[in-house]
C-alpha cells in the first residue's frame, strides 16, 4: 500500500513538533526516518499509526483519506523499541494474541506456526518471554504485529536496546523479511548506519522538518546541508574562501559549484584526507597519533589553528610535533552559516 502524508503538521500545546511534512512512501518499499532526538521521527509515525491525530494536512492510504481513521482499522502492524510482550503468556500465545477474532483454534495455531517460521524461532512457542534473549524478543513482536496481516509495517527504534552486533544481524534479517513479504514499511531510527544500509530510501528530519530525502547512496553521495553531512558520519569542518564557486584553503583549491561568494565552511571525512612527507597541499602539524588495529589516526592542526582527523596506513612512521601536508580526494562545501 502507497502512504502520503500532505503538508502534515502536529502542535503539541505551543510546541510544532511536526511543520508541514510531505512525503510519499511507495507501495512496499522500506522507508527509514532518520534524525535526532526530538526530531519529529515518533511523532510522524504515531500519525500514520492513528495513536496521534495532525492538526493540519492529510495523511493518504492509497487513495482513502485515512486521517481521521482509527488505529483499530487502519490495518496497521507495529514494533517498539521496549514493545513490552505479555510476561504470563507464551510466545505462541503473544502472537496468537492479535488473532482472538479468528474461532478455528486449528488456524490460529497453523498461523502462529508459520509466522515463528518467519522470524525464525520455530520450536520456541512454548517459551516464556523472560527465556528468550532480547534480539529474540523483538523478533516475537514482530511476529505479533504480522500476525493481524497489516497493509502498513510501523517500526520504532525496534533494535534500539540492543547490543551493536545483533543489532547488525537483526537489521539483515528484517531486510530479508522485508523482501519476502513486500509490506510498505516505515522504520524510525536515529542511527545513521541502520538507516544506510537496511532502507530503500532515507527520510533525515531535523526540528519536525524534512531536510533531504533519497536512497542512501544519493543522500551520502550529495548531502544537501552541513547538518546532513555531520549527521551522517564522523566529518572535519574547515574553513574556506569561496571564489566564483571554488573554494581556497592554503594552495588548495575545491570545487565549490553553487556556493555564494564569500566564507564557507568544507566538510571532508576522514577516509577522503591523503597524507604526504612531501611538501604540496595544506601544511599541518601531527599534535597526535591514535594506534588502532588496521591504521592510525591523526589528529592535526592546520597553520590556520583548525584541527582535523584522518586515517593513515599502519607503518607509517609519524610522530606528534611533526609536520606534514594534505590532499582532499572529496569534500562538501556550504556557505558559513
Ligand atoms: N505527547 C507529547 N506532548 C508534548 N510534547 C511532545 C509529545 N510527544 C512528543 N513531544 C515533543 O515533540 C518533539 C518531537 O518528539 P518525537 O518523539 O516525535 O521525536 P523523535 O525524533 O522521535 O525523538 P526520539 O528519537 O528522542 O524519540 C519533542 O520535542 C518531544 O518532546
Amino acid at each position: 500500500m502507497k502512504i502520503r502524508l500532505e503538508n502534515v503538521t502536529k502542535t503539541f500545546r505551543t510546541f510544532r513538533a511536526v511543520h508541514g511534512v510531505s512525503l510519499e512512501i511507495a507501495s512496499g518499499s522500506l522507508v527509514a526516518l532518520l534524525g535526532p532526538s526530538g526530531s519529529g521521527k515518533t511523532t510522524i509515525l504515531r500519525m500514520v499509526a492513528g495513536l496521534e491525530f495532525p492538526d493540519d494536512g492529510r495523511i493518504i492510504f492509497d487513495d482513502v483519506d485515512a486521517t481521521q481513521i482509527p488505529i483499530q482499522k487502519r490495518g496497521v502492524g507495529f514494533v517498539f523499541q521496549h514493545y513490552a510482550l505479555f510476561p504470563h503468556m507464551s510466545v505462541a500465545e503473544n502472537v496468537a494474541f492479535g488473532m482472538q477474532r479468528r474461532k478455528d483454534k486449528a488456524d490460529v495455531a497453523r498461523r502462529v506456526g508459520e509466522l515463528l517460521e518467519l522470524v525464525r524461532l520455530s520450536g520456541l512457542g512454548d517459551r516464556f518471554p523472560n527465556q528468550i534473549s532480547g534480539g529474540q524478543r523483538q523478533r516475537v513482536a514482530l511476529a505479533r504485529a504480522l500476525a493481524v496481516e497489516p497493509r502498513v509495517l510501523l517500526l520504532d527504534e525496534p533494535f534500539g536496546a540492543l547490543d551493536a552486533a545483533v543489532r547488525r544481524d537483526l537489521r539483515r534479517w528484517l531486510r530479508e523479511i522485508h523482501d519476502e513479504l513486500g509490506i510498505t514499511t516505515l522504520f524510525v531510527t536515529h542511527d545513521q548506519e541502520e538507516a544506510l544500509d537496511l532502507a530503500d530510501e532515507v527520510v533525515i528530519l531535523n526540528e519536525g522538518h524534512i531536510v533531504q530525502r533519497g536512497t542512501p547512496e544519493a543522500v551520502t553521495r550529495r548531502p544537501a546541508s552541513s547538518f546532513v553531512m555531520e549527521f551522517l558520519g564522523d566529518s572535519n569542518r574547515l574553513s574556506v574562501d569561496v571564489v566564483n564557486g571554488q573554494a581556497r584553503i592554503g594552495d588548495l583549491t575545491l570545487p565549490a559549484s553553487g556556493v555564494a561568494d564569500g566564507p564557507g565552511e568544507l566538510f571532508v571525512r576522514p577516509r577522503d584526507v591523503d597524507w604526504s612527507n612531501a611538501p604540496g597541499g595544506l601544511t599541518v602539524t601531527v599534535r597526535r597519533v591514535l594506534d588502532r588495529p588496521d591504521s592510525r589516526r591523526l589528529i592535526a592542526q592546520t597553520k590556520g589553528g583548525e584541527d582535523l582527523e584522518f586515517d593513515v596506513r599502519p607503518g607509517i612512521e609519524v610522530r606528534a610535533g611533526d609536520t606534514g601536508y594534505i590532499a582532499f580526494r572529496n569534500g562538501q562545501v556550504f556557505t558559513k552559516g
